[in-house]
């Protein structure tokens, strides 16, 4: 069934529509890869519009504990739905295609995200990936039901990206056979774990485990955090909000500190490593990051999430565009559609090439990852190397572009783009906050560079390496340029693009008409040409430059290719006999490079005959005399005074053009040191983060305390929706 058409569309929408070259309806099946799928996502979808609540306040309008309690109500709603809806699933493909659609779905009721994602998005991956077959039995259906809601805290307040350096303890008692979870410092609290402020009764907690007196490195824990009945922390925890931030504003981020809390033995998910009654620590991994799994699956997962968000994005823009006229090209004629400007095209269309080489990838990286796992079964785990460099960098660069790609879409919609109800400002907040977690950016890269350079070693040696690095083998012979979209390929060999034309060109090519495949084909090729030309600097390899020549041979190339230049073919140019050549001084560009150390120059010296005086009187009047004790942030802002009135009052007899360049020379004094100590002005900048004394942690921490939902610690919305949800009693 074809969505019906709308009374009152925008006539220019409609007319763009119509210009369409293809099928909608063929397009829309292939993204939701195939027409039975197509139909049974418009069957949830329109059972959900008929059942969930809409917002009759716009939820931007709402105090922060109102959009926390609404959220709370959306997703208890939504939720209900989606547990029925799975206990009628029984394939876990027809499961893993009914959990996107309920996401997708989800994000036409929550401008923010549901405080439930990090138990759908974490929690339950993590109950089947780190627990032992008992252990998942006895948990999976409680999370699947909701009967318990979960989270996942890892990060502490000292450290994110560094988990090796996490400092919660997790020490083994013997004689109760317990573990007892301390937080020995502040930097050690918990921070960050989504759902875990106000909504989670459940959470896996990541502890470096000791037992018989031995570290063991970090392990996670599956630890009940609040009373199930009355929704109360548990004696022996402190839990709360951490206050307001760019994005996730509904998601109740939260922190959690420990203090002799106990919890049983079989609390540690025991897939990979577990600890006997006795407290000898078995091994059972073959794979010493196999802990780490989580983080992977969320980062293949990501690929498709900023595909959809930026999918939303563009889909904004570029019907607004359609929609807005500005500015008058001809005159007496209407004004024209702002999406017929080339520059607007250039902003928008990148981003739809863009969305598609993401949700190829996406589907290509998914696979991968499934059959990594099958593997990993039997006890191959051969390929988890690859498959963490491949999920590190497709995320770090998919979370990167796709924040860049929606900033281009919200500029494209001027003024209204800023507007909260336009969408852009939260899909913007959103995705820029997927580019630090799950792995900060740089930090991923360069996971995915060390994986490289082992490689490059092995290929160095002569031995095999995997098809997806083979190009590392190949290219060390020096290929020609070829602007062919293989050339652009071979090129790059980035991974991402190489799997996006491959992937794309099996999809279109089965089935489909010819003008989906022209389409999608054009698409294909915008991307490819869009980001070679953005990166002309890193193809250098093959782009004939003699500085970025494989080989490193920059000199030789050099003389070679100026050896070939018609100049050098005659010992004298005619010009000698004829012209004569113009002087060097006489270029611009020569001007620029000169004059700019001629300005320095007297900008130095008159300074330093200004604050030289400025010294001797800032020493003597102060009566300080050694300045060498004043702080120097204090000498800085008496510097800057007495050079301000001190100018002040001497130039007024000198003449115009004189005192505008000597008052130049004070605002730019002011200025340079305002930027310079920018780090020493944050004190007025009211930052946790940047304050003078660099109490960071605790800074953090007190401001977390005064959070309002941390006056209460249950919020109603606990008695409203939460527990009769829980219980089954809505
Ligand atoms: C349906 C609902 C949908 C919802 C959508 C989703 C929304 C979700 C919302 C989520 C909200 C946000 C939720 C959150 O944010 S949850 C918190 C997420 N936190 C992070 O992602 C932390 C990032 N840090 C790390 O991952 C590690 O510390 C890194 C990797 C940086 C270093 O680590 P470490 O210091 O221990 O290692 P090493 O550098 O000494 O390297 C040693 C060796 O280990 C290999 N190695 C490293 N890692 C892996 C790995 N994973 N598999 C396989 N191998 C791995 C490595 O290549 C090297 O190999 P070799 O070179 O020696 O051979
Ligand atoms: C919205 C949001 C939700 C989150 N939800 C959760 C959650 O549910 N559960 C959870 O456990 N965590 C969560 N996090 C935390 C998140 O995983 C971490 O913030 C993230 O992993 C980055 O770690 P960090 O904050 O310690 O950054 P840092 O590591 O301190 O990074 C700061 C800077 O240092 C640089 N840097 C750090 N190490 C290196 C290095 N080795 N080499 C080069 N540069 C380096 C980084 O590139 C960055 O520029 C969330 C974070 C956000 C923003």
């Amino acid at each position: 069934m074809r969505n019906k058409p709308i009374a009152n569309v925008n006539a220019d929408l409609l007319k763009e529509r119509k210009n369409c070259s293809f099928d909608i309806e063929e397009l829309t099946n292939l993204i939701d890869g195939g027409k039975n799928q197509t139909a049974r996502r418009r069957e949830i979808e329109n059972m959900l519009l008929k059942n969930m609540p809409f917002d009759i306040i716009p939820e931007e309008c709402l105090s922060a504990k109102e959009k926390y309690e609404n959220a709370v109500r959306k997703s208890v709603a939504l939720n209900k739905i989606g547990v029925e809806l799975v206990s009628q699933v029984t394939k876990a493909k027809e499961l893993s295609d009914l959990t996107l659609t309920l996401r997708r779905v989800s994000d036409a009721y929550f401008r923010e995200v549901t405080p439930f994602l990090l138990h759908l998005g974490m929690f339950i991956p993590t109950i089947l990936g780190q627990c032992s077959d008992e252990q998942v039995a006895h948990w999976l259906p409680l999370a699947m039901q909701l009967k318990i809601i979960g989270t996942y805290a890892q990060t502490e307040l000292g450290h994110g990206t560094f988990i090796r350096g996490l400092e919660t303890t997790a020490t083994y008692d013997e004689r109760t056979e317990e573990f007892v979870l301390n937080s020995p410092t502040l930097s050690s609290s918990k921070w960050w774990a989504g759902g875990l402020g106000k909504t989670a009764n459940h959470c896996i907690v990541v502890a470096q485990l000791y037992t018989k007196g031995e570290c063991y490195g970090t392990h996670p824990f599956i630890v009940q955090i609040r009373d199930m009945d009355t929704h109360m922390p548990l004696k022996g925890l402190k839990v709360g909000e951490i206050g307001p931030r760019l994005g996730f504003q509904t998601a109740d981020n939260g922190f959690l500190v420990f203090d002799n809390f106990r919890i049983p033995r079989d609390s540690l998910m025991m897939k990979h490593a577990k600890v006997l009654k006795d407290g000898t620590y078995v091994k059972i991994a073959r794979h010493s990051k196999l802990t780490y799994g989580t983080m992977i699956f969320v980062r293949v997962l990501l690929v498709s999430e900023m595909a959809f968000n930026l999918s939303k994005a563009v889909t904004i823009a570029v019907r607004y565009s359609a929609v807005r006229r500005q500015s008058e090209l001809k005159p007496n004629e209407p004004e024209p559609q702002v999406l017929d400007y080339l520059t607007q095209q250039h902003k928008l269309f990148i981003s739809i090439s863009t969305v598609y080489a993401f949700q190829f990838t996406s589907n290509w990286l998914m696979k991968t990852y499934h059959t990594v796992q099958a593997n990993m079964k039997h006890g191959n785990t051969d390929a988890l190397p690859e498959l963490h460099a491949l999920s590190s960098c497709l995320k770090a660069i998919c979370t990167s572009d796709c924040s860049a790609a929606i900033e281009q879409c919200r500029f494209a919609c001027g003024g209204h783009g800023y507007m909260i109800s336009s969408n852009l400002p939260s899909l913007y907040a959103f995705t820029t906050a997927t580019r630090t977690y799950e792995g900060d950016y740089t930090v991923l890269l360069l996971q995915t560079a060390r994986f490289l350079v082992k490689t490059w070693e092995q290929v160095e040696l002569g031995n095999a390496v995997t098809p997806m690095v083979a190009y590392l083998a190949r290219h060390q012979n020096r290929e020609a340029w070829d602007e062919s979209p293989e050339g652009i390929i071979r090129a790059f060999e980035a991974i991402a693009a190489g799997v996006y034309q491959t992937e794309s060109v099996r999809s279109v090519s089965f089935g489909q008409s010819d003008a989906i495949k022209d389409v999608m084909k054009q698409l294909s090729d915008l991307y490819l040409l869009y980001w070679s030309l953005e990166r002309t600097g890193d193809l250098l390899t093959t782009l004939k430059s003699t500085l970025g020549s494989y080989d490193g041979r920059v000199y030789e190339r050099l003389m070679e290719e100026a050896l070939k230049s018609p100049l050098n073919q005659e010992p004298v140019n005619e010009s000698f006999h004829n012209e004569p050549e113009p002087q060097v001084m006489d270029f611009v560009s020569q001007q620029h490079k000169l004059f700019i150390g001629i300005a320095s120059y007297y900008s130095y010296s008159m300074t330093a005959l200004w604050l030289w005086d400025i010294l001797t009187k800032v020493t003597s009047e102060l009566g300080v005399g050694k300045t060498d004790r004043l702080p120097e942030s204090h000498g800085r802002a008496v510097f800057m005074s007495v050079f301000n009135s001190e100018m002040e009052k001497s130039v007024s007899s000198l003449s115009a053009p004189l005192q505008a360049v000597l008052r130049q020379l004070v605002e730019l004094y002011l200025y340079y040191w305002t930027l310079e100590k920018r780090g020493d002005l944050l004190l007025v900048l009211q930052s946790t983060l940047g304050s003078y004394d660099g109490r960071v942690y605790e800074r953090l921490m007190e401001e977390a305390l005064k959070n309002p939902p941390n006056k209460e610690p249950v919020n109603e919305s606990f008695h409203k929706y939460l527990k009769p949800f829980i219980q089954g009693k809505l």
